[in-house]
């Protein structure tokens, strides 16, 4: 709660500018005694000027307030008020205000020099000065002592000459009633919060109209937006329909292409197989050729050539026994020439034994000779010369007789030439064996001729040789003959070769024809079969793909869809273009400078008309909720303060005519906040206004009491309370009572630690009353000096 601690005053009014005069304030009671004209006044004056800045009345702009230079001798004065106090946080501050007034040539100039508000540094003791302008240390010293101007200077320090204004007229009470209650203050926020109000509703109204443009534009917007949007949409599922209509466009290009090349594919199996069938047909007819050919090769057909080769087999077959035969009979003749041989061989040795015994057998030539005669003779081969015979003769006679083996030589020749058939194989055979019977027979005569020689020439030398002689060409033709037999056989032998060969020959080539003939057809078939196969494998492919017809029906459908596809396509491309210049045109459109930012112009403007409007909303719930506070305020205030002022004028007045007192706040007018005040008091059963009724003393002691309970009511964090000659226009009764209902108040008051009552009073009775030592050890007493000037003296509390 504030208080006021202790004020310096220079010159102001009538006290010295070259003194400083210290007043401290004590609690509860602050009681400053003395004349009139002292400068008691001065005191509450410089008390109301130091926190509200608010001249006193008939100040004539401050001229009169600062000690006059004319009365200080000067031409200039300076007047400070510097009042320490406790704020309504208990902070002690410290007010200073200096003036100046200024005597000019035809004028007085007064100004406010300075205004200081100085606080303590709790913590290091420093003061800490600020500077204001006046107007703003005005407003802040009421809210640091927590209470406002009005109650300042109408409730705490009253001015003398203002003290009844409860009784003053009633613009002056409804001034005053309206500055307490800050009602214009509060009026004035309602009617700005009414304008604000309705300038917010002008405002709404502009905002929707912008809105609903906005919104139009908006709407369109959308619309393009939309439209753009379900286009991109539309075009999107075009872009994905063409894309699956190129796919299956791709996939049927892919199937033409596919059909196309099976096609071909099957053009050239169809080529193929006529190739085929060509070559197969060339082959039939190579074959027919081959077939020809061998057939002119060897004409027989191949039955007549089995037929034949059966009876080559047959023949080859009774050759191959005729030749075994042959061979054993040629055997025989061997082991019988063999035979021969070795009894040759051992006769041989035998005519050597006997040509040895020949040679002593000489004679035996004769014979020998004779022989050759005989033989002659006897096979008419000639004449002979006489024996004997000389060698010569003997060889001629041989070589006769070799003549005559050379025609027999000859035959055998014939008999060769016979042989030669091979039809007559038989003959050679005969031919040999009549020729082996001869040569036998000539063996015998040999064999006849040896024994003869052997019987006769033993010992008998010209015999041997003659038998030498006569055996030898013997022996020659015999072995020629065995050559010749050998020749013939060996003839037949290369014959039988040769025939066998031949028929080998013939065997194999009648193989190789047939193998040929087999391979041919074997080669001819297995490619005739080949190409059959590959013939019916293309067929069959051909089947398998599906012929032809399937095929080419197969591509013509897709065909067909290839072209129906391709104009789906081509529509879709056509719809998509219209989209797309729909779009562009809309997104043209869009770009316009109505569309820019119209969502955000739309939802700000949609904000702006919301939070105005809302705004507006709390506005109204304000002004009411304000206004009813206002209202109940001012009913509640006004409940309290006349509660406080009846009890306060029961306790106080002493006449009998007023039983109390009240005030009367009427609204002006329905619907209005503004209120007219008036005091009224009760007599009896009649309640009057007392303006123009009261007596002076009355209206003092009204006053008092209505200022008393104005700052009862509305001083809550502001414990001072001046009054200025309270006394004025009392009887001695009511004096008295105002002192005892001042001392009750202080004796309520005790507890309340920062209660400050300040009472200037030039009545040394009623000083006497209130001025008790329980509530103040002194008071002040305001006399002026030898020189005019205000001086304060503390004085001890009488008894
Ligand atoms: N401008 C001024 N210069 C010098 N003196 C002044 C000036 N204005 C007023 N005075 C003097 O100051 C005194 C004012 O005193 P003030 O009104 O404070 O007296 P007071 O003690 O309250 O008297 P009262 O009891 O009659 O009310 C008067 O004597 C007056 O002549």
């Amino acid at each position: 709660m504030s208080t006021v601690d202790k004020m310096l005053i220079k010159g102001i009014r009538s006290f010295d500018p070259e003194n400083k005069h210290v007043i401290t304030f004590l609690k509860p009671l602050t009681l400053i005694v003395g004349p009139n004209g002292a400068g008691k006044t001065t005191i509450i004056e410089c008390l109301k000027v130091a926190c509200t800045g608010e001249l006193p009345p008939n100040a004539r702009s401050g001229h009169s307030f600062i000690h006059d230079p004319k009365v200080a001798g000067e031409t200039e004065t300076k007047g400070q008020i510097k009042l320490r106090f406790k704020t309504a946080a208990a902070k002690d501050v410290v007010c200073i205000r200096s003036f100046q007034l200024t005597q000019k040539a035809s004028k007085m100039e007064y100004k406010a020099i300075e205004s200081v508000l100085q606080t303590i540094n709790p913590h290091t003791g420093e003061k800490v000065c600020l500077s204001y302008r006046c107007a703003d240390m005005d407003r802040e010293i009421p809210a640091l002592m927590g209470v406002s101007k009005a109650i300042l200077e109408n409730v705490i320090f009253v001015h003398q000459d203002e003290a009844n204004w409860p009784l003053q007229d009633p613009s002056t009470l409804k001034k005053k009633f309206d500055d307490i209650f800050s009602a214009t203050r509060y009026t004035k926020a309602l009617e700005v919060i009414k304008k604000l109000h309705k300038d917010q509703a002008q405002e709404i109204k502009t905002y929707k109209l912008k809105l609903e443009n906005l919104q139009t534009l908006k709407d369109a917007a959308y619309k393009l937006r939309e439209s753009i949007g379900q286009d991109q949409e539309k075009t999107e599922i075009l872009k994905v329909q063409s894309q699956e209509l190129e796919s299956n466009l791709q996939n049927l290009d892919a199937k033409i292409h596919h059909t196309e090349v099976t096609l071909k594919d099957m053009r050239k199996l169809q080529d193929q197989i006529t190739i085929k069938t060509a070559e197969r047909s060339t082959l039939f007819r190579e074959q027919q050729r081959q077939y020809a050919a061998l057939a002119e090769e060897n004409e027989d057909t191949d039955e007549e050539l089995q037929e034949w080769k059966t009876k080559f087999d047959e023949k080859i077959a009774s050759l191959e026994s005729n030749i075994c035969k042959l061979e054993r009979e040629m055997n025989d003749m061997e082991t019988k020439g063999s035979f021969l041989k070795q009894n040759i061989n051992e006769y041989i040795r035998e005519i050597s034994r006997l040509q040895t015994e020949a040679e002593a057998h000489a004679s035996l030539k004769n014979e020998r000779d004779s022989n050759i005669q005989k033989m002659y003779t006897r096979h008419n081969l000639g004449p002979l010369p006489n024996a004997p015979f000389g060698d010569d003769v003997a060889l001629n006679l041989t070589n006769r007789l070799k003549s005559r083996l050379v025609g027999l030589d000859k035959d055998l020749q014939d008999k060769k030439a016979e042989k030669d058939s091979v039809e007559a194989l038989v003959q050679p055979v005969e031919t040999a064996d009549r020729l082996f019977q001869e040569i036998q027979s000539w063996q015998k005569q040999v064999d006849d001729l040896e024994y003869k020689l052997d019987f006769r020439g033993q010992g008998v030398r010209t015999m041997e040789e003659h038998l030498a002689e006569a055996v030898g060409p013997l022996s020659r033709e015999k072995e020629k003959l065995q050559g010749e037999h050998n020749e013939l056989k060996g003839q037949l032998e290369r014959e039988y070769e040769e025939q066998k060969k031949q028929l080998d020959d013939f065997k194999q080539e009648v193989d190789t024809l047939v193998r040929i003939a087999s391979k041919i057809r074997e080669k001819i078939k297995a490619e005739v079969e080949e190409l059959t196969r590959e013939i019916e494998s293309l067929e069959e492919r051909i089947l398998k793909i599906g012929g032809f017809s399937s095929f080419e029906a197969e591509l013509a459908k897709l065909l067909q869809e290839r072209e129906r596809l391709l104009s789906e396509l081509n529509r879709f491309r056509g719809t998509m273009s219209v989209y797309q210049n729909n779009i562009s045109k809309n997104k043209i459109d869009l770009k316009q400078v109505q569309y820019k930012d119209i969502d955000k112009r739309y939802f700000d403007q949609l904000i702006q008309l919301k939070t105005t409007e809302m705004a507006n909303k709390d506005l109204d719930r304000y002004y009411n909720a304000l206004d009813k506070a206002l209202m109940r305020f001012h009913t509640m205030k006004m409940e309290e303060i006349n509660k406080i002022i009846r009890e306060l004028w029961q306790q106080t007045y002493r006449g009998q005519d007023i039983d109390y007192i009240s005030i009367h706040s009427d609204s002006e007018g329905a619907g209005t906040r503004s209120y007219s005040y008036k005091v009224v008091m009760q007599t009896g059963d009649a309640e009057l206004e007392m303006r123009g009724r009261c007596s002076a003393g009355q209206k003092v002691l009204a006053s008092l009491i209505i200022r008393l309970a104005l700052a009862e009511t509305f001083c809550l964090h502001c414990g001072i309370l001046a009054l200025d000659e309270p006394t004025t226009n009392l009887d001695g009764p009511n004096a008295e009572s105002l002192a005892a209902a001042l001392l009750r108040i202080m004796e309520d008051r005790k507890g309340q630690e920062n209660f400050q009552l300040i009472v200037i009073t030039h009545d040394e009775r009623f000083a006497q009353l209130i001025g008790q030592r329980q509530h103040a050890e002194r008071y002040y007493r305001v006399a002026k000096d030898d020189h005019q000037h205000s001086i304060i003296e503390a004085q001890e509390i009488f008894d």
